[in-house]
């Protein structure tokens, strides 16, 4: 049976734009976190957060993680996932979970390029190259102790899926 594949990793580091690519790469199913949320809830994340609050969305956020994951699937999670530990351990135990990294001046560029607020609203109220530094550096541990694998993600998208597919090869052969 192949193992689902989850993408963690900051708002911006590509789960979404690469987890389609890995898909296709390795003829898998694609599922992301955020969308299920959004066709399940018929709400964006700023509209669940602004009605019920950021601790109603983590709890509809571990939900949905359980809703997606199946057999040969990548699944681009939410930035946040890894806050909660169930979640953690869930991803360790179900797949192979792969952190897709970058700094947090690349990150921000991104983001202030391609906002997308519906989907992306203020997690802190600061500035977002600020938001995401401290974002970062209070997630990176949680990010690092769940993935089985670390990718570059300041690579070309085609590149990150290389690599990706060359950790799961050698892990494989292992
Ligand atoms: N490797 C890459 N190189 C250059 N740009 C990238 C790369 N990966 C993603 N991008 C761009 O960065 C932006 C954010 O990508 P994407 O939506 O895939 O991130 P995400 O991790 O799914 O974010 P979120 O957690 O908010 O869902 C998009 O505009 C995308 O085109
Ligand atoms: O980093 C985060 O906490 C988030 C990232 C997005 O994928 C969404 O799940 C939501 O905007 C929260
Ligand atoms: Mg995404």
């Amino acid at each position: 049976m192949s193992l689902p594949i989850y993408l963690i990793g900051a708002r911006g580091c590509g789960k979404t734009t690469i987890g389609q690519a890995l898909s296709q790469a390795l003829g898998y199913a694609f599922s992301d976190t955020d969308h299920n949320l959004q066709l399940t809830t018929q709400r964006t994340v700023a509209e669940i957060v602004a009605a019920e609050g950021w601790d109603s969305f983590r709890a509809r956020e571990t939900e949905s993680l359980r809703a997606v994951t199946a057999p040969a699937t990548v699944i681009a999670t939410g930035g946040g996932m890894v806050l909660a530990e169930v979640n953690r351990r869930f991803m360790r135990e179900h797949g192979q979970v792969i952190w897709l990294n970058a700094p947090s001046t690349v990150l921000a560029d991104r983001l202030e390029r391609q906002p997308e607020a519906a989907q992306r609203p203020t997690l802190t109220g600061r500035p977002i190259a600020e938001e995401m530094s401290d974002i970062l550096r209070e997630r990176a541990h949680l990010y690092r102790q769940t993935a089985h694998h670390e990718v570059n993600a300041m690579q070309a998208p085609e590149q990150v899926v290389d690599q990706i597919l060359q950790s799961l090869s050698l892990a494989r052969a292992s």
